[in-house]
């Protein structure tokens, strides 16, 4: 078993933004997701376990290593794909990854050759293995840069916001590769997008202003919820005199009719039905909770 512990981690950048505050999150094998609004912290959390930036405070150990200690405990595990991958040279994605696998430390010729076919098939870029990356759709470059971090069969794999600007047939398909990686890894997926987290990942957490506000089995936070989600169709007005009195969690356009989800731990009117909560209820209640907490 691999295990990641991150505890009290703080980081505020030169321009006075605090990314970090307090983080503290142990993370196992099987799929992680991060979840959290732009801006949230969460490539800033990614970047620090990746060693790629130091924090003001706290500490990050993988598998009992102190990784800001002995970075190269966590680099010769990890497979990271970044939110920005940066340019790619003008070689075939082939030969790329041959070359990454070389700086992964892949010595032998034949093992990286190995791995490289093995990996081109498993993302379905076989076809595509003699063109340049530079002339892929982002779904493909999505799918060569997991390729990249599976080279040199990481312990840990990290994927910050992946799906971001996919249409919905490569995000599906790019979710699907994702769910594919092994049980006996860490995958940490950080997302802005409910529905990645839910049915893919066995564990999350929520992330806000820095904070964790939330964290657990995504279907056991789903069950606190229970009985608490009422639903009601509104119109415009009814709507803005509401939201003085009911706890609105989110408002959706169904059919050009505004259908409102509120929490209440019992109907809030005749005219609601309980409705069954689900992991956008979860996410936009924790938001909701700590902006209060904070303000209070
Ligand atoms: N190098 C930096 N210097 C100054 N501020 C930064 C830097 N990197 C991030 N920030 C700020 O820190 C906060 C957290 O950013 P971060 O990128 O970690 O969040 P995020 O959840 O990954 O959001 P996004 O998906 O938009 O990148 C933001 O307010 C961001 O503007």
């Amino acid at each position: 078993m691999n295990t990641l512990k991150i505890e009290n981690l703080t980081k505020t950048y030169a321009n006075g933004v605090k990314a970090l505050d307090g983080v503290t999150l142990t993370i196992t094998n099987g799929m992680f997701g991060l979840l959290g609004a732009n801006g949230a912290g969460k490539s800033s959390l990614m970047r620090t376990i990746a060693t790629l930036q130091q924090p003001d405070q706290g500490m990050v150990s993988f598998n009992e290593h102190h990784i800001q200690q002995k970075p190269e405990e966590i680099r010769k595990w990890l497979g990271y794909l970044p939110q920005e991958f940066g340019v790619y040279p003008k070689v075939s994605a082939e030969k790329l990854l041959d070359h990454i696998g070389v700086l992964k430390g892949i010595s032998s010729k034949t093992e990286r050759k190995n791995q490289v076919e093995s990996l081109l098939q498993q993302t379905n870029l076989y076809t595509h293995r003699k063109k340049s990356v530079h002339t892929f759709s982002g779904g493909m470059r999505q799918r060569f840069g997991i390729a990249q971090a599976l080279l040199g069969a990481p312990k840990i794999i990290i994927v910050d916001e992946p799906t971001a600007g996919l249409d919905p047939e490569e995000r599906n398909r790019f979710l699907n590769l994702l769910s594919e990686i092994g049980e006996n890894v860490i995958v940490i997926l950080s997302t802005h997008i409910v529905e990645d987290v839910h049915g893919l990942c066995s564990k999350m957490a929520i992330m806000d202003s820095g904070r964790i506000i939330k964290a657990g089995e995504p279907a056991e936070l789903v069950a606190e919820l229970e009985g608490q989600v009422w639903i009601r169709v509104m119109d415009k007005a009814q709507l803005q005199s509401s939201r003085q009195c009911l706890n609105v969690i989110s408002t959706r356009l169904v059919s050009g009719k505004t259908q409102v989800r509120v929490r209440s731990s019992s109907a809030p009117g005749y005219d609601f039905e309980p409705g069954t909560p689900g992991l956008e209820d979860v996410y936009f209640t924790s938001i909701y909770d700590n902006k209060n907490f904070v303000n209070q």
